[in-house]
């Protein structure tokens, strides 16, 4: 699905990584970890293809991906449908039903039509991850979803990823909080600074 080939990163005159090869194949979980400021955020970036700052290396990626970034990209005089159509229309057509179904998933039953700017730091993000239910790319590259999520959402989100990648997915996360999936999770940590 990919294949990141010698990559290395610099930022601000600091070398986060350098020499970093590793594949994503299907059915796989890797969690990438590492210290604040190690350079999780800026990796994802990298493999999802919208940064080349400081970089050098390269990534195959086959197939389509879904990625999710760690800041909200929900549009605050939106409603949570509208953001969520918005949001899918470029990766396939959606009926409305579905939609509404995608929110309900997330704990969003209710709020499907107020403006955004009145739901809680969650119920933003949840607007975000219901994106998760409709993608049909295998592919997800998810920085920091679990960010202002309650534990239940956290347990729903792990068994969505686990029921990915026994369906032949796979998905590359950040995450400060331990995983509890009912699958084999590979660690990429980026905290040595220079890796094999
Ligand atoms: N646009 C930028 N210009 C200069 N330096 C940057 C830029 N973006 C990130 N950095 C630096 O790159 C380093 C890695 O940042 P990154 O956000 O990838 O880390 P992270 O591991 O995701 O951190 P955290 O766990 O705090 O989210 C940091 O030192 C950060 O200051």
């Amino acid at each position: 699905m990919l294949v990141a080939e010698d990559l290395s990163l610099e930022r601000g005159g600091r070398q986060l990584f350098t020499g970093l090869s590793f594949a994503v194949r299907p059915q796989q979980v890797i969690l990438v970890e590492g210290a604040n400021g190690a350079g999780k955020t800026s990796l994802i970036r990298i493999l999802a293809g919208l940064s080349r700052y400081g970089f050098e290396g390269r990534v195959a990626r086959h197939g389509p991906m879904l990625y999710l970034g760690h800041h909200s990209a929900v549009k605050a005089l939106l409603t949570p449908r509208e953001n969520l159509a918005w949001h899918v229309s470029g990766e396939s057509q959606y009926t409305d039903d579905e939609i509404e179904a995608a929110l309900s998933r997330v704990g969003l039953h209710g709020y499907e039509d107020v403006l955004s700017h009145t739901l809680s730091a969650g119920q933003h993000r949840r607007v975000n991850l219901a994106r998760l239910y409709l993608s049909r790319s295998p592919l997800w590259l998810l920085d920091e979803p679990f960010t202002a999520i309650d534990v239940s959402g956290v347990a729903e989100l792990q068994s969505l990823f686990a029921a990915h990648v026994k369906q032949g997915g796979a998905v590359v996360l950040t995450s400060h909080q331990a995983l509890n999936i009912d699958h084999q999770v590979s660690r990429l940590d980026l905290s040595a600074g220079v890796l094999p």
